[in-house]
């Protein structure tokens, strides 16, 4: 599913933080949504989920609007915060069971589905497991399984790398993307690390609240004359990138 969003600005009182950002996500494919610290991600994840209310423009899931159908709109989102939001003292199986509920599933479809996604993230052993004693990578999955319990077609993660160790950031990466190509599934990665991109991704280059790129790899670079992302986001921005 396509999700679009048109014109978007967004003000924190009298600070602007978007400025009409609009951009299309490709049915089906891993996009990153690059920007350095203060870029803008988060609002526009909080646009996006709901959390803050749109001020100016419109998001359309589907050719669905946000605005005028949020209900409709809002069920194919699935959405991993940057912060860890799982109940530490309840098992994996428990988390997830609770979060199909509040979807409305009946216990005989919430156990399904929490099967089907547990076995998809390789998380079957640890469903008796307490949260507190995964680590912090089998805890970023828990909350992907989570957020596709209601089998959305869109899948949103604000930075959800921050604070996991190299070998799990790059495992988790490489697992929404597999997920993306085995499912179809529509992907928004935020992040301001460039080692989390790939030439290849349709990349969102933010930048104090404007969209600077909305493109793959390979044509941004050329279009720069640029040799890497990293120089092309350097170009950009007149930032490093980390
Ligand atoms: N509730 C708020 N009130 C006022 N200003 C805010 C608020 N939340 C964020 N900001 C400001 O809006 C700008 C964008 O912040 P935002 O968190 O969206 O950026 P970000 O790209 O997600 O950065 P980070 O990676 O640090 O979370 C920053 O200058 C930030 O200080």
């Amino acid at each position: 599913m396509t999700l679009e969003a048109r014109g978007i600005s967004f003000h924190y009182g009298r600070k602007r933080v978007l400025n009409d950002v609009s951009f299309t996500l490709a049915d089906g494919r891993f996009h990153a949504l690059l920007g350095p610290n203060g870029a803008g991600k988060s609002t526009l994840f909080g646009l996006l989920t709901r959390l803050l209310a749109l001020q100016q423009g419109d998001i359309l899931l589907g050719g669905v609007s946000l605005k005028r159908q949020p209900a409709t709109a809002m069920h194919q989102i699935g959405v991993v915060f940057q912060q860890n939001a799982l109940d530490l003292d309840l098992t994996v199986q428990q988390n997830l069971m609770y979060h199909a509920g509040l979807h409305g599933m009946s216990l005989k479809e919430s156990r399904l589905r929490c099967a089907r996604e547990l076995e998809r993230f390789e998380l079957s052993e640890r469903a008796g497991t307490p949260v507190r004693q995964l680590n912090g990578g089998h805890r970023r999955r828990v909350e992907i399984a989570r957020a596709l319990l209601h089998q959305p077609s869109i899948l949103l993660l604000d930075e959800p790398s921050v604070g996991l160790d190299v070998p799990s950031r790059e495992t988790l990466n490489r697992h929404v993307r597999q997920l993306c190509d085995d499912s179809g599934l529509t992907v928004l990665w935020a992040t301001h690390l460039i080692e989390e991109v790939r030439p290849d991704d349709q990349i969102l280059i933010l930048h104090q609240g404007r969209l600077l790129a909305d493109s793959d790899g390979h044509s941004l670079c050329r279009d720069k004359g640029t040799s890497s992302l990293a120089e092309t986001f350097r170009t950009l921005t007149g930032e490093e990138v980390s």
